[in-house]
């Protein structure tokens, strides 16, 4: 089993800190989601990890070995950084086979992946012709050439159809479970849930979380409860009287903010109010995720007051 461990690292480029101080293991048999704003560091960390920036300090190692010092680099971990990368005037069938070669790896390993990333029916075509999403595709399959026992990928459903992202996330999902170790960056919060059990959140360099799924949405997100009841007035009134805060929804029913249904289905039996609907209302990751980041990030938005 093979982990990605990073000690004590720090990355500056002149008076940018682009990676403080972090410390962290990605495991294996997971899908591990890389998440942050901006300009957190992410890609950064990646190509420390990679060996194709030198860290100001601290370590990253694969296996305990800094990537740089791997004798088959391709075969311990395989990375999909850049989608444009891949030199345009190679097909993509060569493209895999130089890298093969070069990396001492069976010739048939490029038709395996070519076959596994959708790419079969192109792979005589230049690179040049590929679309963003067949790039993106080319690019997951060099990075499982060498059949490598860990992966990162930096927003690899960049591009890719709505077919392609199911297709990710179907893949992602297989390899944590033959037990290798993923670590995907992205700003999809919708696809990073449905795919990844543990997330590492960074913010201008610094961890933030590091920490599995339902525990971050737990921890960061507030209870709620959605409920539609025989007299919504005066349920309405009655939490309100307890202290509730109550919201509208789209259906006519109320959300009760920082409750759960146990709580408001004991407000309206003692009312004796009719209960239509109850449940207590799961948060998302994007929820949670903004939550955690809102103070952080370093090119937010700003929205007019007025
Ligand atoms: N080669 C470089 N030279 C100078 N500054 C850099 C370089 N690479 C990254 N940076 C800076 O380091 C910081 C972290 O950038 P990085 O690309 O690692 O963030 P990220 O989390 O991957 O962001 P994004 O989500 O926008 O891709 C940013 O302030 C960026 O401008």
């Amino acid at each position: 089993m093979t982990t990605i461990d990073v000690h004590d690292l720090t990355k500056e480029y002149g008076s940018t800190r682009a990676v403080d101080r972090l410390t962290l293991s990605v495991e294996p048999g997971r899908v591990t989601g890389f998440l942050g704003p901006n300009g957190a560091g992410k890609s950064s960390t990646m190509r420390l990890i990679l060996g194709l920036d030198r860290p100001t300090s601290g370590t990253a190692t694969i296996g305990g070995r800094p990537y740089a010092t791997l004798r088959e680099p391709l075969r311990t971990a395989g990375a999909l950084l850049d989608a444009q990368a891949a030199h345009g005037s190679r097909t993509a069938r060569d493209h895999l086979r130089c890298l093969a070669v070069s990396n001492r790896l069976p010739d048939r390993r490029a038709d395996e992946v070519l076959e596994e990333t959708g790419l079969a029916t192109v792979a005589g075509r230049r690179i040049k012709t590929f679309s963003l999403g067949m790039r993106q595709r080319l690019g997951i399959a060099t990075a499982l050439l060498g059949d490598p026992p860990v992966i990162l990928l930096d927003e690899p459903a960049n591009g890719l159809d709505p077919e392609g992202i199911v297709w990710i996330r179907q893949l992602l999902r297989r390899l944590a479970e033959e037990g290798r170790t993923i670590l995907v960056s992205s700003h999809l919060m919708n696809e990073t849930a449905t795919y990844a059990d543990h997330l590492v959140v960074l913010a201008r360099g610094r961890l933030l979380a590091d920490v599995s799924m339902s525990d971050f949405i737990e921890q960061h997100s507030q209870a709620r409860v959605r409920v539609r009841a025989g007299d919504p007035a005066r349920l309405r009134a009655t939490l309100l009287g307890d202290g509730y805060t109550v919201l509208g929804d789209e259906d006519g029913g109320w959300v009760v903010e920082g409750a759960r249904a146990e709580q408001v289905g004991a407000v309206a039996a003692r009312e004796g109010i009719p209960v239509l609907e109850l449940a207590d209302e799961r948060a998302s990751l994007e929820q949670a995720y903004l939550a955690l980041t809102a103070d952080e990030a370093e090119f937010a938005a700003s929205f007019p007051t007025t």
